[in-house]
């Protein structure tokens, strides 16, 4: 997996508001892998001067070997397949591709269209766009579930832009050799347009929208402020 990170022009001209993180020096922090880092707490990357031994290296570190391969589904284009078992928590890949503004995107949207460019691949990244139609890595090929088996991370990377978040996908189960590799998009768009889902998990809503929750399924939890809360990330 080769990861192009192409900005545009349209991102980053002022360095004075580049996210700057500090180094971790707190006592209980070992190696930046938890919450007693805070700057993972944070969901921040280290800055890459930190510790020897720290892990919060996120856009810095490669893998040895890729554990997922791509390949074409029946009904839903390409898809992400597991290589090998994989592991739960195992961080699986940074969503790279040209990062725009978000009025970029929406042209870009309409583009696409009238070119008829049959997926949609823009992510939301903050106050920018990801965009990996034309450069990009793997992570563009993706599908949505219901009951997806990865997660979307928002993160504050050292050095990009204060608010830009790169997204990373995280195995949220033990992953079986050979299972697709799922997200959940939620699509944000007019509702009015029919993105019908292909999953065909039991759960499905039958929709890559993100729909409007039942009543009662309303959950009353407040966002705290929490700095150790995931954030999720959004699909355009
Ligand atoms: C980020 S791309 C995923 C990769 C895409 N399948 C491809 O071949 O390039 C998102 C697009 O894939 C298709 N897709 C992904 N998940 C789907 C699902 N569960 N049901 C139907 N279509 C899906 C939709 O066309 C969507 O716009």
């Amino acid at each position: 997996m080769r990861i192009k990170h192409r900005f545009t022009t349209s991102y980053c001209q002022d360095t004075g508001k580049l996210h700057k993180t500090l180094a971790c020096n707190y006592e209980e922090c070992v190696d930046c892998s938890d919450h007693s880092c805070p700057n993972v707490s944070r969901s921040q990357e280290c800055p890459p001067n930190c510790k020897k031994r720290c892990k919060n290296q996120l856009s810095r570190i490669r893998m040895n070997t890729i554990p997922f391969v791509i390949a074409e589904t029946r009904d839903k284009g390409k898809s992400l397949f597991a290589k090998t078992h994989i592991s739960k928590e195992t961080r699986l890949l940074y969503y790279a591709g040209e990062i725009i503004s978000k009025a970029e995107s929406l042209e870009r949207l309409t583009k696409y269209e009238a070119e008829g460019v049959e997926h949609n691949y823009l992510f939301e990244c903050g106050q920018f766009v990801c965009d990996p139609t034309k450069y990009g890595n793997a992570g563009k090929y993706a599908n949505n579930s219901c009951d997806p088996n990865l997660e979307t991370e928002q993160w504050k990377i050292h050095g990009t832009h204060k608010d830009y978040r790169a997204i990373f996908f995280t195995a949220v189960r033990d992953i079986p050799k050979g299972d697709e590799l799922t997200i959940k998009y939620d699509f944000e768009c007019d509702p009015s347009i029919e993105r019908k889902c292909l999953c065909g998990e039991t759960i499905c809503t039958g929709s890559l929208n993100k729909l409007p929750l039942e009543p009662n399924k309303r959950s009353n939890k407040r966002s705290s402020s929490g700095a150790s809360e995931k954030k999720k990330a959004k699909r355009l």
